[in-house]
């Protein structure tokens, strides 16, 4: 199902995304502060500032299901639409987990026509976010392993919070499958070449002391202050000129978002191929068990 579709199910009677609002906050903010609700992202907008923090809340571990990834993508559009806001910070709502990454339960039992639409549903939100005008902050106030990596990796910058409890890499191996071409192209432009090759292999989840020393991430400062670090990096991004830095930014990414434009359907049918073999849904249900099993 395309976006459009895919939005239209999430706004018939009885969806919580119907009827979400831009109102004025009711608490916190600046002056002119304003919050949006939707079911599974929370928009809090300062437009004296320019900046939106866009907040993650789809428990119990923040997982890019089809519907977290259709919210997403349409809470993005509005913003890339709503011409007081230049930045975006992204965040969980709650500390302790960012995003447990792509929601494996879409990728499990399901039919190759699921696999497909989820499939373009995770390259759409990657193209929104890796192509964004605007300026990207990723606040990650949790653990951040695989897809959530990969969404903090499209922002410009990232804050991590010092806590060794939370880790962050492509750990797409460890499940015993792998990072796609374009996950691959959007880590090599972050830390290079040759820290890709060993951290995809090794499926490596980093500590903050060894995402910051990779340069995974900017900064690593204590938990209380992700987000405001996060906002205050962002003025700097805001302070220049937006068409100098928008023209900087698809010089910089335009040949590996080209790549996945180029074979983007192609791309759709490897994951739909991979991801059908009864090896690898075995691999996911075991580890999916597990995950399971660890509360039960
Ligand atoms: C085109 C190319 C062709 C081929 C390419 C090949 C393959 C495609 C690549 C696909 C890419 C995938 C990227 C991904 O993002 S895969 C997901 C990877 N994520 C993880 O490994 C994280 C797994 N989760 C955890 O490690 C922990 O849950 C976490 C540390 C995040 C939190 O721990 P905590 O103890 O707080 O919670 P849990 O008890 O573990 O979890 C609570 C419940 O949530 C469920 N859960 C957790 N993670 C996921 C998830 N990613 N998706 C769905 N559900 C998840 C977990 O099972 C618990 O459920 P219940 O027990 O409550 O039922």
């Amino acid at each position: 199902m395309a976006l459009v579709a895919r939005v239209r199910a999430l706004l018939l009677p009885g969806s919580r995304l119907r009827g979400a609002t831009l109102g004025r906050a009711a608490n916190g903010g600046g002056a002119g502060a304003r919050r949006a609700l939707s079911h599974r992202v929370l928009v809090e907008a300062d437009p004296a500032a320019g900046v939106a923090v866009v907040k993650f809340r789809n428990p119990p571990v923040n997982s890019l299901s089809l519907e977290m990834l259709t919210e997403l993508g349409i809470c993005l559009e509005k913003l890339e639409n709503d011409k007081t806001v230049r930045g975006i910070v992204l965040t969980a709502d709650r500390p302790g987990i960012f995003s447990a990454g792509l929601d494996l339960t879409e990728m499990c039992g399901r039919n190759p026509a699921h696999y497909a639409e989820f499939w373009k549903a995770v390259q759409e939100l990657w193209l929104r976010l890796y192509q964004s005008n605007m300026a990207l902050g990723a606040a990650i106030n949790g653990t951040c392993p695989a897809g959530g990596c990969l969404l903090s990796l499209t922002c410009d910058y990232r804050i991590l919070a010092d806590n060794p409890k939370y880790t962050i890499g492509l750990n797409e191996t460890q499940l015993g499958i792998f990072a796609p071409f374009w996950f691959k192209d959007t880590m090599v432009n972050t830390i290079g070449h040759r820290a890709t090759e060993r951290a995809l292999q090794l499926g490596l989840l980093f500590t903050p002391a060894e995402a910051l020393q990779v340069g995974l991430v900017d900064q690593v400062v204590p938990e209380d202050q992700v987000q405001s670090t996060a906002l205050s990096v962002m003025s700097q991004w805001l302070a220049i000129p937006d068409h100098a830095r928008q023209l900087t930014k698809t010089m910089m990414r335009k040949a590996t978002v080209d790549q996945l434009l180029k074979h983007r359907e192609a791309d759709i049918q490897n994951f739909v191929s991979f991801i059908s073999r009864d090896s690898i849904q075995k691999v996911l249900q075991v580890y999916l068990q597990k995950l399971r099993k660890k509360n039960h």
